[in-house]
């Protein structure tokens, strides 16, 4: 899978919410209720990655979860990264 270009990262990313391009990777934060949301909502989307066999670099305390996207064999963000944005898009705001 080819790595992205800066340019097309930013211009993909405009199709996203609360997602930006820092450090050879996507990222988003996010907020959920309590610990129990989050935890939820991180194995709602633990299934996805499964389904796509792409993992992200994550990390939750308590009520916040942060997650950053890219592709290791790649050395940067490619299209993986984005249909795995996506999905966790659609899993967030089906809840
Ligand atoms: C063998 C397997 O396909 C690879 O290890 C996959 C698994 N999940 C992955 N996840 C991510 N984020 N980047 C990868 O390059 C990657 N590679």
């Amino acid at each position: 899978m080819e790595k992205l270009q800066p340019a097309d990262i930013e211009k993909r990313l405009q199709s996203l919410d609360g997602w930006e391009f820092n450090d050879n990777a996507i990222e988003t934060s996010l907020e959920f209720k309590n610990f129990k949301e989050a935890f939820t909502v991180m194995t709602r989307i633990a299934f996805e990655c499964e389904a796509q066999n792409h993992h992200p670099d994550w990390s939750n305390v308590y009520n916040s979860l942060q997650i950053r996207l890219n592709t290791h064999d790649a050395g940067g963000v490619t299209e993986k990264d984005f249909t795995l944005a996506k999905a966790i898009e659609n899993i967030i705001e089906s809840e």
